[in-house]
């Protein structure tokens, strides 16, 4: 996995992947009455607090004129009136906001689990590092969805409040504050709701400015999610691979290369300020206009005694909601950005996980439909017509026709970079690149053996059974097949915790992954290069273990030694073709 720039081959287009589609399946899925439910109790409780808001704002009315007309007899009772209705707006306040949080979390829940699947299922995260799909997938399972499901969340509920709000308010304004008559050139003309109008055209007026304003944030937030995870990608490789940097004493490339990916953080860093110091400009100037706006336009009515002090009162907190309410599409601007973002990173992601014909769609070199690799009812691998190609469509190999049968030992040979290894993930399925076919026995257990196994972090059992589950085999299964491969000074060292990559030594993890083929006892075992970091007796002596343990297993070995031809006794040459040779 590489913190790439760019993806090295586009794929085509496909508008399937829309906003809705990312959005659809969870209120579809098998949790639909709880997210339903939660969705409906959240709306209720939005509901009930625009209705305190609009009693509140009538409150407003009679508490200003109480205390206009010093009228002492009411003033408790609306005293009263206010606490209960905090106390309301409180409750529902904390409530509606636990589960909102709840729905947020249970959604990000179900849609990590199937992203996680979809990524891991078909090795599509593979083929993801592989042909360079889409950078960064694991920030998108991790960032991404949480951003997702809450972003998504929140703009529905808030835009539904807003738009009930709105319109009581609305209602409220438009009754209360009456027409205003305007003189023109001598000519009366009476507008109607005129305070609608006003909160209208203003808050319609500031949306088009910021938007024009806030616009170019969208690509740059884009680019700054992405610019991190390069930056944090960059620095978890220098720490995985800190011994290997500290013998060559690289730290002053590592130093360049994480200042270099730290620039790019950077340079759109300014960006983002440029932007969102204009954007803050617009929008403080917006907010202070909006504290004496409403009075001035109010004013004129007011002073020709068309209304009281506690309706001017109620008259500007209602203008105050309906410009807020206005100004919600405007101040939502920035969530809307992210969240466009946020969807445009998942639809890529889908989009690449899910393309049914990804391999072809990729790749010249699977144009005619690749390698076909089939499951067959039959015991032995067959090869027939089999091409190897590199992903841009480039002639690699042609491997003669083989039939590996059970207990068969093949040693695979031939110069570096003829295409072993490929041969290896071609008979994994994991390389599509090429022409020709495999038919495999559909129901042979198949394990392949790099050079380097991986390990998962995790104790020595977890390692060890990997990746069947530890609790596999027992102890005793686990301690025999160490003891065996020499490394009994692990043997009672199996529910130890670490980092076996790092503790390990390359040898050691050659014959730990030796230990898992006699535990796993696959049908077919290939070897790639699994015993090079190995002396020669330690090697004879692994290859004994497998013939002698796993007598009916086919064996295909990748190895340069010679002195392993004794174990083998068929061999399977790979050479670059001529047209490679050629191109
Ligand atoms: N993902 C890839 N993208 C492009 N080229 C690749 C990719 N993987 C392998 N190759 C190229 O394919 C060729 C064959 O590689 P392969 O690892 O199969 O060689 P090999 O015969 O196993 O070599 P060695 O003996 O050195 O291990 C190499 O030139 C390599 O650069």
């Amino acid at each position: 996995m590489t913190p790439n720039t760019s993806a090295s081959h586009a794929l085509p287009p496909d508008e399937k992947v829309s906003a809705w589609s990312l959005i659809k399946p969870y209120w579809v899925s098998e949790e639909r009455n709880t997210a339903w439910g939660l969705l409906i109790a959240i709306i209720v409780m939005n509901l009930l607090v625009v209705w305190i808001n609009v009693r509140l704002n009538r409150w407003s009315a009679d508490f200003y004129n109480a205390l206009q007309t010093k009228n002492v007899h009411d003033f408790p009772h609306l005293l009263m009136v206010f606490s209960a209705l905090a106390f309301g707006f409180i409750i529902l306040a904390v409530y509606g906001r636990y589960l909102r949080q709840m729905l947020g979390f249970r959604w990000r829940q179900w849609l990590t689990t199937r992203y996680l699947n979809e990524w891991l299922k078909d090795s599509a995260f593979y083929r993801i590092e592989r042909d360079r799909l889409a950078d960064n997938p694991d920030q998108r399972i991790s960032d991404d969805l949480q951003s997702f499901a809450t972003s998504t969340l929140s703009l529905t509920l808030d835009l539904l409040s807003t738009v009930v709000t709105l319109v009581s308010f609305i209602t409220i304004l438009w009754s209360l504050a009456g027409a205003l008559t305007i003189s023109l050139g001598g000519m009366p003309i009476e507008i109607p709701g005129y305070m609608v109008w006003a909160a209208a055209l203003y808050a319609v007026v500031g949306s088009l400015i910021i938007q024009k304003v806030g616009h170019p944030l969208v690509p740059i937030n884009y680019q700054a999610q992405k610019v991190e995870a390069d930056f944090r990608f960059g620095l978890i490789r220098l720490r995985e691979n800190a011994e290997q940097i500290a013998f060559y004493n690289g730290m002053e490339t590592e130093k360049k290369n994480a200042h270099s990916l730290f620039a790019r953080i950077r340079d759109n860093w300014w960006q983002v300020m440029k932007y969102t110091k204009r954007l803050t400009f617009v929008l403080s100037f917006y907010g202070q206009i909006a504290i004496i706006f409403p009075l001035v336009v109010a004013a004129p009515r007011y002073f020709a005694g068309a209304f009281t002090f506690g309706v001017l009162m109620q008259i500007s907190s209602a203008f105050g909601t309906v410009s807020d309410s206005f100004s919600w599409f405007i101040n939502s601007y920035g969530t809307l950005v992210e969240w466009r973002a946020t969807v445009n990173r998942l639809r890529e992601f889908k989009r690449v996980v899910h393309a049914p014909h990804l391999k072809e769609s990729v790749s010249p070199a699977t144009a005619h439909g690749g390698i076909n690799l089939h499951f067959v009812d039959e015991d032995k691998l067959t090869t027939e017509g089999l091409k190897l190609a590199l992903p841009n469509g480039n002639p690699l190999s042609r491997i003669r026709d083989v039939a590996i049968r059970p207990g068969s030992r093949w040693l695979v040979r031939g110069p570096s970079g003829s295409g072993k290894s490929t041969l290896m993930r071609a008979l994994a399925g994991l390389w599509p690149f090429g022409d020709g076919s495999i038919d495999a026995p559909v129901n042979a257990r198949m394990m392949f053996i790099p050079q380097v196994s991986y390990m998962p972090i995790g104790t020595l059992k977890a390692a060890l059974a990997y990746p069947s589950a530890a609790d596999t085999y027992t102890d005793d299964e686990c301690r025999e097949a160490l003891v065996v491969c020499h490394l009994s000074e692990y043997a009672d060292r199996l529910q130890e915790s670490g980092h076996w990559t790092r503790i390990l030594s390359p040898g050691e993890q050659q014959r730990l992954a030796a230990a898992r083929v006699l535990l796993h006892k696959p049908d077919y075992l290939f070897l790639d290069e699994a015993t090079s970091a190995l002396d020669a007796e330690n090697e004879a002596r692994l290859y004994r273990l497998f013939t002698e343990r796993l007598p009916k297993a086919a064996i295909v070995s990748v190895a340069h030694r010679e002195s392993l031809a004794a174990f083998h006794d068929e061999t399977l040459d790979v050479e670059r073709s001529d047209e490679a040779v050629a191109a």
